[in-house]
């Protein structure tokens, strides 16, 4: 049966680099005999500029359909000043999330051996490290009600959001963490802020109580303070952690430097039924978008991720993840992980270069 992809290629530097994970997309497709097919459509402020809303119908609707999404990045100055927030580019991103109850969101911080000298970190706190970050992603304090701008009576604006979370939300974001930390070195750590929030007061108690069924996992807590501080200071103490959505935003950008780069960290958000969308967790970088600099390996990362979790091809999905292994063996390098004597090559290259290495494998 036919797996439809439907690619979102987004804004900044989304186009540039989704063009080179498509490029080693359909080189699996021939190498492994898939059957998949792909197909495009405008999200965030392409597709604004397009239809006048981040999340047209005939991207949503496609979106419904596909068996899997690939989305390179959204936003960007030119439609920061919208006066709308409803449409901003990082409401597509959102809507695509909510809508699809894509609440399962896995975030793996892994450190190429070959980019020990690009980490943040110095070689012996990072050597080896290998951490998955699972993210709730459609709740909390991003879709919590009430939330805006008023006016109070004294006559300024206040700002408010609401950190809500029910217990059903914890509950079956707790299995998907539990079920991670089963299939890998069984340590689950749960990021809240109980000392201050009633609503990780309930988390952690949801994570006590589903954390029965899985005797075989160690859980603990630690604060979400500590816990940044804790990866920069000895990110292998974890194996996999759980967190809310944004606490989870910001950790994960914090555990992509372990790894050289943002551009390195790709991610897969899931529904219940792991039907998912990908992609790299890093943003539409305007600062550097057109220049054919981007690292594309994130958005590649995800691209395979993509295989593995939601079209059940794990073979393609090793051979892409040994394929971009080997790039960095030949010692290419993008801007933004390159060190003294690796060679440095454009988008594009190293794009090419994935092709080629699994082309040959
Ligand atoms: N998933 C998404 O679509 C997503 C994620 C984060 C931010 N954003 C949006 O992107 C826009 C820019 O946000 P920001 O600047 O805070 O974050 P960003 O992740 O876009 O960029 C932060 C820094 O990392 C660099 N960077 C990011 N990806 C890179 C890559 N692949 N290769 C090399 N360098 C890379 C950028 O050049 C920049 O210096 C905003 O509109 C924001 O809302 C979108
Ligand atoms: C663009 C933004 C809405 C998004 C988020 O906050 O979830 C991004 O930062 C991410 O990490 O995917
Ligand atoms: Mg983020």
């Amino acid at each position: 049966m036919t797996q439809n992809v439907l690619i979102l290629p987004g804004d900044g530097i989304g186009p540039e680099i989704v063009t080179e994970a498509v490029k080693v997309l359909e080189t699996a497709k021939q190498k492994f005999n898939l059957n998949i097919e792909l197909d495009n459509a405008l999200v965030g402020g392409a597709a604004y500029d397009e239809f006048g809303t981040p999340l047209p119908e005939v991207t949503m609707q496609k979106a419904e359909k596909a068996d899997a999404i690939l989305l390179g990045a959204v936003g960007g100055p030119k439609w920061d000043e919208l006066d709308d927030r409803e449409l901003r580019p990082e409401k597509g991103l959102l809507g695509l999330r909510s809508g699809l109850e894509l609440f399962g969101n896995l975030r793996p911080a892994i450190l190429y051996p070959q980019l020990a000298d690009a980490s943040s970190l110095k070689p012996e706190v990072v050597s080896g490290l290998d951490i998955l970050i699972v993210r709730e992603l459609t709740g909390g304090i991003y879709f919590g009600q009430p939330r805006g701008i008023r006016e109070l009576e004294n006559g300024e604006r206040q700002g408010y959001n609401t950190y809500v979370y029910s217990e059903s939300e914890i509950r079956r974001i707790a299995k998907v963490a539990f079920e991670s930390a089963q299939k890998r070195g069984k340590k689950l750590c749960s990021v809240d802020k109980a000392n201050v929030l009633e609503v990780t007061v309930l988390w952690r108690e949801i994570m006590n109580e589903v954390a029965k069924d899985y005797p075989d996992v160690e859980l603990s807590h630690m604060y979400v303070d500590n816990a940044a501080m804790q990866l920069v200071r000895a990110p292998k103490q974890f194996d996999v952690m759980v967190t809310g959505n944004m606490f989870g935003d910001i950790l994960s950008d914090a555990a992509a430097m372990l790894t050289g780069s943002i551009g390195m960290l790709p991610s897969a958000s899931l529904d219940k039924n792991n039907k998912g969308m990908y992609e790299p967790c890093h943003g539409s970088a305007p600062d550097i978008a057109g220049q054919g600099i981007a690292n594309p390996l994130a958005t590649i990362l995800s691209a395979a991720m993509m295989l593995r979790y939601s079209l059940n091809e794990s073979a393609a999905a090793d051979a892409i993840e040994q394929a971009v292994s080997n790039v960095l063996d030949q010692g290419l390098r993008t801007a933004d992980i390159y060190s003294d004597g690796m060679k440095k090559v454009s988008t594009a290259e190293m794009g090419e270069a994935v092709v080629a290495a699994l082309a040959n494998a």
